[in-house]
């Protein structure tokens, strides 16, 4: 039985700890919000973020963060990506050598343009750092929904260990050396699920969206693999799969938040209208500045910041990419003479 702590209770974090829990992991859960550890020790629900799943009696709450680090073989850090930093400076005093923390979030620091387990190998030198992400909504694993992610690490021993404490019959868990990539994947994904977002709350259709799924891993590609990412992650689960569910799937908060801008709305209405983390706003400023370095052409990115930074109506973001010069799909195929 491993002891794990789970650092954020928000609709991800609860339900990695119901998984952890179901597979005989000891599952402590920490939150900085006492309100929400106060409800789910009275409820053993999250009402709020993840209504419908309960969670067993024998599981801990706790908002002391010491307690909940110490002695646990695996840390899964799972606050948003804006709190990464602040959060992981906090557990640094209590964290030993040997520890694993897990990174479950997706983001891109936008001062930085740091990944959040650089950020965290930053923050804590003693632990051993992970990720783990794929195409994988709470709503649908927290109900023991067929699911399948990736679980990165720079040491194969260190994926595995993180593969076994989350696989189970519903929960298949693969692993990867790529971090860069799945973490590039993970992020950048959710700026074009705002995009895709945006096409349905135009009325637009599925050509639109299949489009927007097409070009956008093209870009995220030519990025990710410029910084040294590998192609093969972005073909995979943390790649094109979770582009997929993100821009296709009810449950999706980034695409939620695009369509409410698509139907008019500002970006403050549609983040609070969402009231769960829209982590493609943070993302999208740091994906363009990664663009200019990288000198990596962006465009469906470009134009979903214009759209929230801007005040650019998405119809005519959309106009603009129909109207961009005319060229061919795959410019490094070659033709006949
Ligand atoms: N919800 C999902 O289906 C999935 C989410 N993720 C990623 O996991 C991360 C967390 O997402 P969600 O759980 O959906 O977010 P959420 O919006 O449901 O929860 C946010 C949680 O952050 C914590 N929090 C609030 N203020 C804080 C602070 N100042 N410092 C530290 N923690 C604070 C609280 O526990 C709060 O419930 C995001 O990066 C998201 O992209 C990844 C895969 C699936
Ligand atoms: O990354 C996530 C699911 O894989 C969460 O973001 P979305 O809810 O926007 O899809």
């Amino acid at each position: 039985m491993a002891k794990v702590a789970v650092i954020g209770a928000g609709s991800w974090g609860t339900a990695l700890a119901k998984v952890l829990h179901t597979n005989g992991s000891q599952v402590t859960v920490w939150s900085i919000v006492e309100a929400e550890i106060a409800m789910l020790r009275e409820r053993h629900e999250h009402v709020d973020k993840l209504p419908g799943v309960k969670l067993p009696e024998d599981m801990e709450f706790t908002t002391d963060l010491k307690a909940a680090v110490e002695d646990k073989e695996y840390l899964i850090l799972a606050v948003p990506s804006v709190f990464t930093r602040s959060t992981a400076k906090s557990m640094a005093p209590f964290v030993k050598a040997g520890q694993i923390i897990v990174c479950v979030a997706k983001g891109i620091e936008e001062n930085t343009l740091m990944t959040l387990s650089d950020i965290v190998e930053e923050e804590v030198p003693a632990a051993e750092v992970a990720v783990m992400c794929g195409p994988s909504h709470a709503e649908e694993v927290g109900v023991g929904l067929p699911t399948t992610v990736v679980a990165g690490a720079k040491k194969r021993k260190v994926a595995e260990g993180v593969q076994d404490i989350f696989m189970n019959e519903v929960f298949r868990v693969y692993t990867s050396p790529d971090v860069l990539g799945m973490e590039l994947g993970g992020s950048l994904k959710n700026v074009i699920a705002l995009a895709a977002g945006m096409a349905d709350g135009l009325g637009y259709g599925d050509n639109t969206k299949a489009a927007l799924i097409t070009r956008g891993i093209m870009e995220m590609s030519r990025l990710a693999i410029k910084m040294g990412a590998k192609a093969e992650t972005l073909s995979g689960l943390t790649g094109i799969g979770d582009l997929i569910v993100t821009c296709e799937s009810r449950h999706s908060r980034n695409r939620k938040a695009g369509m409410l801008i698509g139907q008019g709305y500002t970006m403050k209405q549609a983040m609070d209208e969402v009231k769960m983390v829209v982590e493609g706003v943070y993302s999208a400023k740091a994906a363009i500045a990664l663009a200019k370095k990288y000198g990596v052409d962006m465009p469906i990115i470009e134009e979903v910041n214009c759209v929230l930074f801007e005040d650019k109506p998405a119809k005519e973001a959309v106009r603009e990419l129909m109207m961009r010069d005319r060229r061919a799909e795959h410019s490094a195929l070659e033709w006949e003479a």
